[in-house]
Protein backbone atom coordinates (compact mmCIF):
# COMPACT_ATOMS: atom_id res chain seq x y z
CA UNK A 1 0.00 0.00 0.00
CA UNK A 2 1.10 3.53 -0.67
CA UNK A 3 2.41 6.13 1.76
CA UNK A 4 -0.64 8.11 3.16
CA UNK A 5 0.97 11.39 2.63
CA UNK A 6 -0.91 14.03 0.02
CA UNK A 7 1.21 14.64 -2.96
CA UNK A 8 0.34 18.07 -4.47
CA UNK A 9 -0.61 15.99 -8.23
CA UNK A 10 -2.80 13.54 -6.15
CA UNK A 11 -6.12 12.17 -7.75
CA UNK A 12 -8.85 14.53 -5.84
CA UNK A 13 -12.26 12.94 -5.32
CA UNK A 14 -15.31 14.61 -4.08
CA UNK A 15 -17.28 12.31 -2.21
CA UNK A 16 -21.07 12.95 -1.77
CA UNK A 17 -23.76 10.89 0.15
CA UNK A 18 -27.54 11.53 0.41
CA UNK A 19 -27.83 13.04 3.85
CA UNK A 20 -28.92 10.11 6.65
CA UNK A 21 -26.58 8.11 8.66
CA UNK A 22 -26.74 4.86 6.92
CA UNK A 23 -25.20 6.57 3.50
CA UNK A 24 -22.58 8.76 5.33
CA UNK A 25 -21.19 6.55 7.67
CA UNK A 26 -20.48 3.80 4.88
CA UNK A 27 -19.31 6.67 2.68
CA UNK A 28 -16.71 8.10 5.51
CA UNK A 29 -15.48 4.44 5.21
CA UNK A 30 -14.82 4.22 1.73
CA UNK A 31 -13.00 8.04 1.99
CA UNK A 32 -10.94 6.51 5.22
CA UNK A 33 -10.13 3.55 2.54
CA UNK A 34 -9.20 5.66 -0.72
CA UNK A 35 -6.87 8.02 1.50
CA UNK A 36 -5.14 5.21 3.05
CA UNK A 37 -4.02 4.81 -0.89
CA UNK A 38 -2.94 8.55 -1.10
CA UNK A 39 -5.80 9.44 -2.85
CA UNK A 40 -7.00 13.06 -1.55
CA UNK A 41 -11.10 13.37 -1.03
CA UNK A 42 -13.55 16.29 -0.15
CA UNK A 43 -16.30 14.57 1.50
CA UNK A 44 -19.50 17.01 1.26
CA UNK A 45 -21.53 16.66 3.87
CA UNK A 46 -25.24 18.46 4.58
CA UNK A 47 -24.94 21.13 7.09
CA UNK A 48 -26.75 18.88 9.86
CA UNK A 49 -25.33 15.56 8.95
CA UNK A 50 -21.67 17.54 9.53
CA UNK A 51 -22.91 19.28 12.72
CA UNK A 52 -23.91 15.83 14.26
CA UNK A 53 -20.37 14.61 12.99
CA UNK A 54 -19.03 16.68 14.89
CA UNK A 55 -21.22 17.00 17.70
CA UNK A 56 -21.14 13.48 18.50
CA UNK A 57 -17.44 11.60 16.71
CA UNK A 58 -14.13 12.25 16.54
CA UNK A 59 -14.26 12.33 12.79
CA UNK A 60 -12.21 16.02 12.46
CA UNK A 61 -8.92 14.13 14.36
CA UNK A 62 -9.50 10.82 12.90
CA UNK A 63 -9.18 12.18 9.54
CA UNK A 64 -6.31 14.96 10.39
CA UNK A 65 -3.49 11.90 9.97
CA UNK A 66 -4.44 12.57 6.56
CA UNK A 67 -3.42 15.96 4.78
CA UNK A 68 -5.13 15.34 1.19
CA UNK A 69 -8.83 15.13 3.15
CA UNK A 70 -11.44 17.98 3.58
CA UNK A 71 -15.00 18.37 4.64
CA UNK A 72 -17.33 20.37 2.73
CA UNK A 73 -20.68 21.25 3.37
CA UNK A 74 -24.09 22.31 1.50
CA UNK A 75 -27.70 22.41 2.35
CA UNK A 76 -30.27 20.02 2.15
CA UNK A 77 -32.56 22.10 1.67
CA UNK A 78 -35.08 21.23 4.08
CA UNK A 79 -35.34 23.40 7.71
CA UNK A 80 -33.78 22.15 10.40
CA UNK A 81 -36.32 20.88 12.53
CA UNK A 82 -37.72 18.34 10.08
CA UNK A 83 -37.47 14.86 11.32
CA UNK A 84 -35.47 13.09 8.04
CA UNK A 85 -36.82 10.19 8.99
CA UNK A 86 -39.95 7.51 8.81
CA UNK A 87 -42.24 8.36 6.09
CA UNK A 88 -40.84 12.13 5.68
CA UNK A 89 -37.42 10.84 4.40
CA UNK A 90 -38.69 11.07 0.72
CA UNK A 91 -39.04 15.15 1.46
CA UNK A 92 -34.83 15.11 0.96
CA UNK A 93 -35.31 14.09 -2.50
CA UNK A 94 -37.17 16.98 -3.45
CA UNK A 95 -35.29 19.86 -1.63
CA UNK A 96 -32.13 18.25 -2.88
CA UNK A 97 -32.90 18.66 -6.18
CA UNK A 98 -34.30 21.81 -6.16
CA UNK A 99 -31.99 23.36 -3.54
CA UNK A 100 -28.80 21.23 -3.22
CA UNK A 101 -27.82 20.90 -7.20
CA UNK A 102 -27.58 24.67 -8.20
CA UNK A 103 -25.03 24.62 -4.80
CA UNK A 104 -23.77 21.42 -5.46
CA UNK A 105 -23.02 22.38 -9.18
CA UNK A 106 -22.04 26.40 -8.57
CA UNK A 107 -19.41 24.79 -5.71
CA UNK A 108 -17.48 22.71 -9.08
CA UNK A 109 -17.55 25.99 -11.16
CA UNK A 110 -14.43 28.13 -11.71
CA UNK A 111 -14.07 30.38 -8.48
CA UNK A 112 -16.54 27.80 -6.69
CA UNK A 113 -15.19 26.81 -3.31
CA UNK A 114 -14.29 22.98 -5.10
CA UNK A 115 -12.33 25.19 -7.79
CA UNK A 116 -10.81 27.98 -6.92
CA UNK A 117 -7.25 26.92 -6.83
CA UNK A 118 -6.36 26.66 -2.94
CA UNK A 119 -6.52 22.60 -3.36
CA UNK A 120 -5.95 20.12 -6.36
CA UNK A 121 -9.45 20.28 -8.91
CA UNK A 122 -11.74 17.28 -8.25
CA UNK A 123 -10.90 14.39 -10.98
CA UNK A 124 -13.63 12.64 -9.75
CA UNK A 125 -16.82 12.34 -7.97
CA UNK A 126 -18.79 9.35 -6.52
CA UNK A 127 -21.90 10.51 -5.49
CA UNK A 128 -24.41 8.60 -3.72
CA UNK A 129 -26.97 6.16 -6.28
CA UNK A 130 -30.04 7.47 -4.74
CA UNK A 131 -28.58 11.25 -6.48
CA UNK A 132 -28.30 11.09 -10.30
CA UNK A 133 -28.56 14.61 -10.62
CA UNK A 134 -25.04 14.28 -10.19
CA UNK A 135 -24.32 12.75 -12.95
CA UNK A 136 -25.60 16.21 -15.01
CA UNK A 137 -23.23 18.23 -13.14
CA UNK A 138 -20.30 16.30 -13.38
CA UNK A 139 -20.94 15.62 -16.84
CA UNK A 140 -21.32 19.52 -17.50
CA UNK A 141 -18.30 19.70 -15.84
CA UNK A 142 -16.13 16.97 -17.82
CA UNK A 143 -15.48 15.01 -14.94
CA UNK A 144 -15.68 11.41 -14.31
CA UNK A 145 -18.29 9.97 -11.85
CA UNK A 146 -18.76 7.19 -9.98
CA UNK A 147 -22.07 6.03 -7.92
CA UNK A 148 -22.25 4.27 -5.08
CA UNK A 149 -25.52 2.70 -4.29
CA UNK A 150 -25.71 1.82 -0.71
CA UNK A 151 -28.01 -0.89 -0.50
CA UNK A 152 -27.50 -4.46 -1.21
CA UNK A 153 -27.13 -5.72 -4.82
CA UNK A 154 -30.22 -7.77 -4.08
CA UNK A 155 -32.11 -4.83 -3.35
CA UNK A 156 -30.58 -2.75 -6.61
CA UNK A 157 -31.37 -5.53 -8.89
CA UNK A 158 -35.11 -5.65 -7.71
CA UNK A 159 -35.34 -1.44 -8.31
CA UNK A 160 -34.24 -2.52 -11.73
CA UNK A 161 -36.21 -4.78 -12.15
CA UNK A 162 -39.44 -2.42 -11.81
CA UNK A 163 -40.46 -1.73 -15.34
CA UNK A 164 -40.31 -5.30 -16.20
CA UNK A 165 -42.52 -6.08 -13.46
CA UNK A 166 -45.00 -2.95 -14.27
CA UNK A 167 -44.97 -4.29 -17.43
CA UNK A 168 -46.06 -7.96 -16.81
CA UNK A 169 -49.00 -6.31 -14.66
CA UNK A 170 -47.43 -7.45 -11.23
CA UNK A 171 -47.40 -3.50 -10.09
CA UNK A 172 -48.75 -2.09 -9.09
CA UNK A 173 -50.08 -4.50 -6.11
CA UNK A 174 -53.72 -4.85 -6.01
CA UNK A 175 -55.76 -5.02 -2.65
CA UNK A 176 -56.34 -8.58 -3.57
CA UNK A 177 -53.52 -9.40 -4.76
CA UNK A 178 -51.77 -12.44 -2.58
CA UNK A 179 -48.61 -10.89 -1.06
CA UNK A 180 -47.20 -14.90 -1.00
CA UNK A 181 -47.22 -15.44 -4.33
CA UNK A 182 -43.57 -15.70 -6.00
CA UNK A 183 -42.52 -13.65 -9.01
CA UNK A 184 -41.29 -14.10 -12.49
CA UNK A 185 -39.95 -10.75 -13.06
CA UNK A 186 -36.56 -10.55 -11.26
CA UNK A 187 -33.92 -12.84 -13.04
CA UNK A 188 -32.45 -14.88 -10.49
CA UNK A 189 -34.60 -14.65 -7.55
CA UNK A 190 -37.99 -16.21 -9.01
CA UNK A 191 -37.40 -19.24 -6.57
CA UNK A 192 -38.06 -17.15 -3.45
CA UNK A 193 -38.69 -13.33 -4.09
CA UNK A 194 -42.86 -13.35 -2.93
CA UNK A 195 -44.36 -9.83 -3.91
CA UNK A 196 -44.25 -8.90 -0.27
CA UNK A 197 -40.30 -8.93 -0.56
CA UNK A 198 -40.45 -6.24 -2.95
CA UNK A 199 -38.86 -2.94 -1.63
CA UNK A 200 -41.77 -1.49 0.70
CA UNK A 201 -42.14 1.89 -2.37
CA UNK A 202 -43.43 -1.28 -4.85
CA UNK A 203 -46.47 -1.19 -2.68
CA UNK A 204 -47.77 2.13 -3.70
CA UNK A 205 -51.29 1.21 -4.89
CA UNK A 206 -50.69 4.00 -7.21
CA UNK A 207 -47.43 4.38 -9.07
CA UNK A 208 -46.61 8.42 -9.28
CA UNK A 209 -45.70 7.96 -5.63
CA UNK A 210 -43.01 9.83 -5.09
CA UNK A 211 -40.50 7.72 -3.13
CA UNK A 212 -41.74 4.50 -5.90
CA UNK A 213 -40.89 6.81 -8.89
CA UNK A 214 -37.48 8.25 -7.39
CA UNK A 215 -36.19 4.96 -6.29
CA UNK A 216 -37.43 3.45 -9.90
CA UNK A 217 -35.88 6.16 -12.27
CA UNK A 218 -32.66 6.50 -10.23
CA UNK A 219 -31.92 3.20 -10.01
CA UNK A 220 -32.48 3.63 -14.15
CA UNK A 221 -30.31 6.44 -14.66
CA UNK A 222 -27.32 4.34 -13.01
CA UNK A 223 -25.58 3.33 -15.94
CA UNK A 224 -24.95 6.60 -17.15
CA UNK A 225 -22.16 7.08 -14.78
CA UNK A 226 -18.65 5.35 -15.27
CA UNK A 227 -19.13 3.28 -12.64
CA UNK A 228 -21.22 1.75 -10.41
CA UNK A 229 -19.44 0.95 -6.47
CA UNK A 230 -21.61 -1.33 -4.09
CA UNK A 231 -20.60 -2.54 -0.20
CA UNK A 232 -21.30 -6.03 -1.07
CA UNK A 233 -18.98 -9.05 -1.48
CA UNK A 234 -19.19 -11.72 -4.70
CA UNK A 235 -19.64 -14.84 -2.64
CA UNK A 236 -22.75 -13.06 -0.62
CA UNK A 237 -24.58 -11.86 -3.67
CA UNK A 238 -22.87 -13.36 -6.85
CA UNK A 239 -26.23 -13.76 -8.61
CA UNK A 240 -27.40 -10.42 -8.74
CA UNK A 241 -24.07 -9.11 -9.11
CA UNK A 242 -24.22 -10.74 -12.44
CA UNK A 243 -27.33 -9.52 -13.67
CA UNK A 244 -26.46 -6.03 -12.95
CA UNK A 245 -23.03 -6.67 -14.62
CA UNK A 246 -25.17 -7.75 -18.05
CA UNK A 247 -26.30 -3.85 -17.76
CA UNK A 248 -23.63 -1.95 -15.87
CA UNK A 249 -20.61 -3.96 -16.98
CA UNK A 250 -17.98 -1.42 -14.30
CA UNK A 251 -19.55 -2.78 -10.88
CA UNK A 252 -17.15 -2.63 -8.17
CA UNK A 253 -18.27 -5.09 -5.11
CA UNK A 254 -15.90 -3.66 -2.12
CA UNK A 255 -17.81 -4.65 0.75
CA UNK A 256 -18.32 -5.02 3.75
CA UNK A 257 -16.74 -1.72 3.73
CA UNK A 258 -16.49 -1.85 7.35
CA UNK A 259 -14.03 -5.00 7.18
CA UNK A 260 -12.53 -3.79 4.50
CA UNK A 261 -11.70 -0.64 6.38
CA UNK A 262 -10.45 -2.24 9.15
CA UNK A 263 -8.36 -4.99 7.57
CA UNK A 264 -6.00 -2.07 5.71
CA UNK A 265 -5.89 0.01 8.84
CA UNK A 266 -4.32 -3.61 10.95
CA UNK A 267 -2.07 -3.46 8.20
CA UNK A 268 -1.25 -0.13 8.63
CA UNK A 269 -0.86 0.02 12.10
CA UNK A 270 -1.40 -2.79 14.93
CA UNK A 271 -3.84 -1.57 16.59
CA UNK A 272 -6.20 0.38 15.24
CA UNK A 273 -8.40 3.60 17.16
CA UNK A 274 -12.02 2.45 17.17
CA UNK A 275 -13.96 4.75 15.44
CA UNK A 276 -17.37 6.13 15.09
CA UNK A 277 -19.92 8.14 12.57
CA UNK A 278 -22.70 8.03 15.23
CA UNK A 279 -25.38 11.00 14.37
CA UNK A 280 -26.02 10.37 18.30
CA UNK A 281 -24.42 9.76 20.91
CA UNK A 282 -23.06 6.55 21.82
CA UNK A 283 -24.43 5.08 25.15
CA UNK A 284 -21.20 2.78 26.30
CA UNK A 285 -22.52 1.87 29.45
CA UNK A 286 -24.31 -1.21 27.41
CA UNK A 287 -20.49 -2.17 27.29
CA UNK A 288 -20.17 -2.60 30.66
CA UNK A 289 -23.56 -4.17 31.14
CA UNK A 290 -22.62 -7.14 28.24
CA UNK A 291 -19.64 -7.74 30.13
CA UNK A 292 -21.94 -8.86 32.90
CA UNK A 293 -23.55 -11.27 30.72
CA UNK A 294 -22.71 -15.05 30.04
CA UNK A 295 -21.76 -15.90 26.50
CA UNK A 296 -24.05 -15.42 23.61
CA UNK A 297 -27.07 -14.40 25.88
CA UNK A 298 -28.04 -11.46 24.93
CA UNK A 299 -30.46 -10.59 21.91
CA UNK A 300 -29.45 -7.49 20.68
CA UNK A 301 -32.62 -5.14 19.28
CA UNK A 302 -31.83 -1.76 17.18
CA UNK A 303 -34.34 -0.79 13.98
CA UNK A 304 -31.20 1.33 12.73
CA UNK A 305 -31.04 5.47 11.86
CA UNK A 306 -34.76 5.75 10.10
CA UNK A 307 -37.45 3.33 11.40
CA UNK A 308 -40.66 4.66 13.33
CA UNK A 309 -42.40 2.57 15.85
CA UNK A 310 -45.79 2.75 16.83
CA UNK A 311 -47.12 2.11 20.36
CA UNK A 312 -48.77 -0.92 19.25
CA UNK A 313 -45.97 -2.78 17.98
CA UNK A 314 -43.42 -1.16 20.63
CA UNK A 315 -45.94 -2.90 23.03
CA UNK A 316 -45.81 -6.55 21.03
CA UNK A 317 -42.26 -6.42 20.34
CA UNK A 318 -41.49 -5.33 24.61
CA UNK A 319 -43.78 -8.63 25.07
CA UNK A 320 -42.05 -10.71 22.97
CA UNK A 321 -38.72 -9.94 24.85
CA UNK A 322 -39.41 -9.92 27.90
CA UNK A 323 -41.50 -13.31 27.61
CA UNK A 324 -39.26 -14.66 25.77
CA UNK A 325 -37.06 -14.85 29.68
CA UNK A 326 -33.79 -13.90 27.21
CA UNK A 327 -31.65 -10.82 28.13
CA UNK A 328 -31.76 -8.18 25.98
CA UNK A 329 -30.15 -4.83 25.12
CA UNK A 330 -32.71 -2.29 23.13
CA UNK A 331 -32.11 0.81 21.25
CA UNK A 332 -34.85 2.96 21.04
CA UNK A 333 -33.57 6.35 19.36
CA UNK A 334 -34.60 9.51 20.55
CA UNK A 335 -37.89 10.44 18.89
CA UNK A 336 -38.67 7.18 17.22
CA UNK A 337 -41.82 6.01 19.24
CA UNK A 338 -44.93 7.45 17.45
CA UNK A 339 -47.95 8.40 20.07
CA UNK A 340 -47.91 7.98 23.66
CA UNK A 341 -44.97 6.15 25.04
CA UNK A 342 -46.40 6.54 28.63
CA UNK A 343 -48.48 3.67 31.13
CA UNK A 344 -45.93 1.36 30.13
CA UNK A 345 -47.55 -2.27 31.48
CA UNK A 346 -45.62 -2.95 35.12
CA UNK A 347 -44.97 -6.36 33.28
CA UNK A 348 -42.64 -4.98 30.89
CA UNK A 349 -40.82 -2.67 33.24
CA UNK A 350 -40.18 -5.71 35.57
CA UNK A 351 -39.12 -7.78 33.47
CA UNK A 352 -36.70 -5.19 31.25
CA UNK A 353 -35.50 -4.12 35.08
CA UNK A 354 -34.22 -7.81 35.39
CA UNK A 355 -33.28 -8.67 31.99
CA UNK A 356 -32.96 -5.55 29.37
CA UNK A 357 -31.20 -2.89 29.02
CA UNK A 358 -32.12 0.20 27.02
CA UNK A 359 -29.81 2.81 25.16
CA UNK A 360 -30.77 5.38 22.77
CA UNK A 361 -27.53 4.95 20.67
CA UNK A 362 -25.35 1.81 21.23
CA UNK A 363 -21.45 1.31 19.76
CA UNK A 364 -23.43 -1.24 17.22
CA UNK A 365 -20.12 -2.66 16.26
CA UNK A 366 -18.69 -3.30 19.08
CA UNK A 367 -22.05 -4.50 20.78
CA UNK A 368 -21.96 -7.14 17.99
CA UNK A 369 -18.91 -7.85 18.48
CA UNK A 370 -19.09 -8.29 21.47
CA UNK A 371 -19.00 -11.89 22.83
CA UNK A 372 -22.07 -11.64 25.48
CA UNK A 373 -24.42 -11.48 21.87
CA UNK A 374 -26.39 -14.46 20.58
CA UNK A 375 -29.04 -12.93 18.38
CA UNK A 376 -29.70 -9.29 16.31
CA UNK A 377 -33.82 -8.21 16.30
CA UNK A 378 -32.76 -5.79 13.05
CA UNK A 379 -34.83 -3.76 10.58
CA UNK A 380 -32.31 -5.22 8.03
CA UNK A 381 -30.86 -1.99 6.74
CA UNK A 382 -28.00 -3.10 5.15
CA UNK A 383 -25.42 -1.77 7.59
CA UNK A 384 -26.52 -3.96 9.79
CA UNK A 385 -26.96 -6.89 8.00
CA UNK A 386 -23.24 -6.86 7.12
CA UNK A 387 -22.36 -5.84 10.51
CA UNK A 388 -24.29 -9.32 11.74
CA UNK A 389 -22.47 -11.02 8.96
CA UNK A 390 -19.17 -10.38 10.10
CA UNK A 391 -19.64 -10.82 13.44
CA UNK A 392 -21.44 -13.82 13.02
CA UNK A 393 -24.72 -13.04 14.70
CA UNK A 394 -27.50 -14.54 13.44
CA UNK A 395 -30.72 -12.31 12.64
CA UNK A 396 -34.39 -12.12 13.63
CA UNK A 397 -35.46 -9.45 10.60
CA UNK A 398 -38.20 -7.46 11.07
CA UNK A 399 -37.81 -5.17 7.84
CA UNK A 400 -39.40 -1.55 8.16
CA UNK A 401 -39.07 0.22 4.65
CA UNK A 402 -37.18 -0.03 1.24
CA UNK A 403 -34.85 -2.18 0.57
CA UNK A 404 -35.03 -3.94 4.36
CA UNK A 405 -37.64 -5.83 2.63
CA UNK A 406 -35.70 -7.88 0.06
CA UNK A 407 -32.51 -8.05 2.53
CA UNK A 408 -34.83 -9.50 5.15
CA UNK A 409 -35.90 -12.38 2.42
CA UNK A 410 -32.53 -13.25 1.63
CA UNK A 411 -31.22 -13.57 5.51
CA UNK A 412 -34.09 -15.96 6.17
CA UNK A 413 -34.49 -17.92 2.88
CA UNK A 414 -31.35 -18.14 0.94
CA UNK A 415 -28.40 -17.53 3.11
CA UNK A 416 -30.29 -18.99 6.24
CA UNK A 417 -28.63 -16.74 8.38
CA UNK A 418 -31.56 -15.74 10.40
CA UNK A 419 -35.43 -15.75 10.13
CA UNK A 420 -37.49 -13.35 8.47
CA UNK A 421 -40.66 -11.97 10.45
CA UNK A 422 -41.53 -9.52 7.92
CA UNK A 423 -45.21 -7.61 8.48
CA UNK A 424 -45.89 -9.45 11.58
CA UNK A 425 -46.07 -8.01 14.98
CA UNK A 426 -47.33 -10.44 17.24
CA UNK A 427 -45.93 -10.87 21.16
CA UNK A 428 -46.52 -15.05 21.04
CA UNK A 429 -44.63 -14.62 17.55
CA UNK A 430 -41.56 -12.64 18.40
CA UNK A 431 -41.56 -14.34 21.88
CA UNK A 432 -40.71 -17.40 19.57
CA UNK A 433 -38.57 -16.65 17.08
CA UNK A 434 -36.31 -15.40 19.63
CA UNK A 435 -36.59 -18.81 21.69
CA UNK A 436 -35.89 -20.73 18.26
CA UNK A 437 -32.76 -18.05 17.35
CA UNK A 438 -31.38 -18.12 20.62
CA UNK A 439 -31.37 -22.01 21.55
CA UNK A 440 -34.39 -24.15 19.74
CA UNK A 441 -33.28 -23.62 16.29
CA UNK A 442 -29.78 -22.37 16.92
CA UNK A 443 -28.05 -25.21 15.42
CA UNK A 444 -29.07 -24.80 11.94
CA UNK A 445 -28.04 -21.32 12.13
CA UNK A 446 -24.59 -22.06 13.28
CA UNK A 447 -23.04 -23.65 9.91
CA UNK A 448 -24.46 -20.78 7.83
CA UNK A 449 -23.14 -17.89 10.04
CA UNK A 450 -19.92 -18.79 10.63
CA UNK A 451 -19.43 -19.45 7.21
CA UNK A 452 -20.34 -16.19 5.72
CA UNK A 453 -18.44 -14.27 8.40
CA UNK A 454 -15.39 -16.52 7.27
CA UNK A 455 -16.28 -15.46 3.35
CA UNK A 456 -16.67 -11.92 4.83
CA UNK A 457 -13.19 -11.91 5.85
CA UNK A 458 -12.01 -13.82 3.02
CA UNK A 459 -13.27 -11.09 0.36
CA UNK A 460 -11.41 -7.97 2.00
CA UNK A 461 -8.09 -10.27 3.02
CA UNK A 462 -5.51 -9.44 0.17
CA UNK A 463 -6.49 -10.77 -2.70
CA UNK A 464 -9.69 -11.39 -1.76
CA UNK A 465 -12.44 -10.11 -4.45
CA UNK A 466 -13.14 -6.86 -2.13
CA UNK A 467 -9.78 -6.03 -1.56
CA UNK A 468 -9.08 -6.70 -5.63
CA UNK A 469 -12.09 -4.66 -6.53
CA UNK A 470 -11.56 -2.07 -4.14
CA UNK A 471 -7.41 -1.91 -5.79
CA UNK A 472 -9.24 -1.54 -9.25
CA UNK A 473 -11.38 1.46 -7.98
CA UNK A 474 -8.56 2.63 -7.00
CA UNK A 475 -6.20 2.41 -9.93
CA UNK A 476 -9.08 3.71 -11.96
CA UNK A 477 -9.29 6.66 -9.90
CA UNK A 478 -6.03 7.83 -9.79
CA UNK A 479 -5.52 7.23 -13.60
CA UNK A 480 -8.90 9.11 -14.20
CA UNK A 481 -8.57 11.70 -16.76
CA UNK A 482 -10.94 14.45 -17.86
CA UNK A 483 -10.56 14.11 -21.28
CA UNK A 484 -10.67 10.15 -21.59
CA UNK A 485 -14.26 10.12 -20.12
CA UNK A 486 -17.01 11.72 -23.24
CA UNK A 487 -20.32 10.89 -22.29
O1 LIG B 1 -27.64 2.25 18.06
C1 LIG B 1 -27.16 2.20 16.92
C2 LIG B 1 -27.91 1.87 15.77
C3 LIG B 1 -27.28 1.85 14.55
N1 LIG B 1 -25.96 2.18 14.45
C4 LIG B 1 -25.30 2.18 13.14
O2 LIG B 1 -26.10 2.88 12.21
C5 LIG B 1 -26.02 2.27 10.93
C6 LIG B 1 -27.42 1.99 10.46
O3 LIG B 1 -27.39 1.64 9.12
P1 LIG B 1 -28.43 0.61 8.50
O4 LIG B 1 -28.43 -0.63 9.24
O5 LIG B 1 -28.09 0.48 7.06
O6 LIG B 1 -29.83 1.24 8.73
P2 LIG B 1 -30.47 2.70 8.43
O7 LIG B 1 -29.91 3.69 9.32
O8 LIG B 1 -31.92 2.50 8.50
O9 LIG B 1 -29.98 2.98 6.92
C7 LIG B 1 -30.59 3.47 5.76
O10 LIG B 1 -29.58 3.28 4.77
C8 LIG B 1 -29.24 1.93 4.48
C9 LIG B 1 -28.18 1.95 3.44
O11 LIG B 1 -28.69 2.43 2.27
C10 LIG B 1 -30.44 1.14 4.04
O12 LIG B 1 -30.10 -0.20 3.88
C11 LIG B 1 -31.55 1.28 5.08
O13 LIG B 1 -32.71 0.61 4.65
C12 LIG B 1 -31.85 2.74 5.30
O14 LIG B 1 -32.89 2.94 6.21
C13 LIG B 1 -25.19 0.99 11.09
O15 LIG B 1 -23.89 1.21 10.62
C14 LIG B 1 -25.15 0.79 12.60
O16 LIG B 1 -23.95 0.22 13.08
C15 LIG B 1 -25.23 2.49 15.56
O17 LIG B 1 -24.02 2.74 15.48
N2 LIG B 1 -25.86 2.48 16.76
C1 LIG C 1 -34.21 7.47 1.73
C2 LIG C 1 -34.23 6.08 1.27
C3 LIG C 1 -34.90 5.84 -0.02
C4 LIG C 1 -33.91 5.40 -1.03
C5 LIG C 1 -32.61 5.19 -0.30
C6 LIG C 1 -32.23 3.81 -0.54
C7 LIG C 1 -31.72 3.48 -1.89
O1 LIG C 1 -32.42 2.78 -2.61
O2 LIG C 1 -30.62 3.90 -2.22
C8 LIG C 1 -32.42 2.90 0.40
O3 LIG C 1 -32.75 3.20 1.72
C9 LIG C 1 -32.70 4.51 2.17
O4 LIG C 1 -31.62 4.76 2.91
C10 LIG C 1 -32.84 5.57 1.15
Amino acid sequence: MEDTLSQSNSPHVLIFPFPVQGHVSCMLKLAELLCLSGVDVTFLNSDIIHRRLLRYTDVVSRFSCYPGFRFETISDGLPTDHPRSGNRVVDIFDSIKMVTKPMFRDMLLPGGCLNCGTRPPVTSVIADGIMCFTIDVAKEMGIPIFLFRTVSASCFWAFYCIPKLIESGDLPIKEDDEMDRLLNGVTGMEKYLRLRDLPSFCRASDLSDQGFQVVMSETQETYRANGLILNTFEDLEESALTQIRKHIPNLYAIGPLHANLKSRLEAHMSSPPRSSNSLWEEDRTCMTWLDEQAPKSVIYVSFGSMSMLNREDLIELWYGLVNSNKKFLWVIRPNSVAGDGRNIPAHLLEGTMKRGYMVRWAPQEDVLAHQAVGGFLTHSGWNSTLESIVAAVPMICWPYYADQQVNSRLVGEVWKLGFDMKDICDRVIIENVIKDLMDRKRDKLTRPVDRMMKLATRSVAEGGTSYTSLNRLIEDIKTSNKDEYVF
